[in-house]
């Protein structure tokens, strides 16, 4: 039976990172920003019911989703947001399922889950294990500014847009603290591993 990892954590906690290291170890990794991505691509019938919703304006000539103008809408306003999200919540729950099945049908061991809105999507019951990659609120904001090229205003409206990582520590069954450097994370992450006794597959 596959083990299933739920991970996840708040906007530029590191998610991304600590799912490099697991891929670059070899562990078959399921993102759901890419999914989220993949089901607003054009013909898709997300795309379809957030123009529906959002206006023709949402989407560039071409037809391809302006992600900035969206983005801009929802985490200014959180009924907007609320309306974006369940627009998208069972097609990305769908894509990830299926990703999901993919890997348990080719038999691996374990499976990580990259699911940034995973408590506040309430899926705790679909995974074995929930970890939480965490640094405080302070240093969630400066790597948000740096990498996003934000101001602390926008950054801080983002952040509170979802469910604060204290919060979210609090609900985990593992806790990666990631305020050292990418190498400190990288060691939690091999211990993790090697609790449950798993090698590198690569
Ligand atoms: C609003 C969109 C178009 C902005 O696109 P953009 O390319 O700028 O950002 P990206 O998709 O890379 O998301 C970056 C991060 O924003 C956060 N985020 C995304 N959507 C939301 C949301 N609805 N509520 C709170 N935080 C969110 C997540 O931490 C995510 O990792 C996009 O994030 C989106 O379609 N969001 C809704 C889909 C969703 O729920 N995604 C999360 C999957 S669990
Ligand atoms: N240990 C670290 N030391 C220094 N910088 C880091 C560390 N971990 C991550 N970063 C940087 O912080 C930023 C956020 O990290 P990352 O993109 O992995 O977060 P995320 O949780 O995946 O974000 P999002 O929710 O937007 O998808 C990036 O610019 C990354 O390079």
């Amino acid at each position: 039976m596959s083990h299933i990892l739920g991970l996840t954590g708040g906007i530029a906690t590191g998610k991304s990172t600590a799912s490099k290291f697991f891929k670059q170890e070899g562990f078959p990794v399921v993102d759901a920003d890419y999914g989220a991505r993949m089901v607003v691509e054009p013909g898709e019938p997300g795309l379809a019911a957030v123009k529906a919703y959002f206006g023709d304006d949402i989407v560039f000539p071409n037809g391809v989703l302006d992600r900035k103008k969206l983005g801009g809408i929802i985490f200014e306003n959180p009924s907007e947001r609320e309306k974006l999200n369940e627009l998208l919540r069972q097609p990305i729950r769908d894509w990830l399922n299926k990703e999901k099945e993919k890997y348990i049908a080719e038999g691996h061991e374990l499976i990580i889950m990259d699911v940034p809105l995973l408590f506040e999507s309430k899926l705790e019951d679909q995974y074995d294990d929930i970890m939480v990659i965490y640094v405080s609120e302070t240093l969630q904001l400066d790597r948000l500014m740096a990498r996003d090229n934000l101001n602390s205003v926008d950054a801080f409206k983002r952040m509170t847009s979802q469910m604060s990582i204290e919060r979210k520590a609090n609900m985990a069954d593992f806790v990666i603290d990631n305020s050292g450097s990418v190498e400190e994370t990288h060691q939690q992450l091999a211990a993790w591993l090697g609790i449950f006794g798993y090698q590198p597959l690569k």
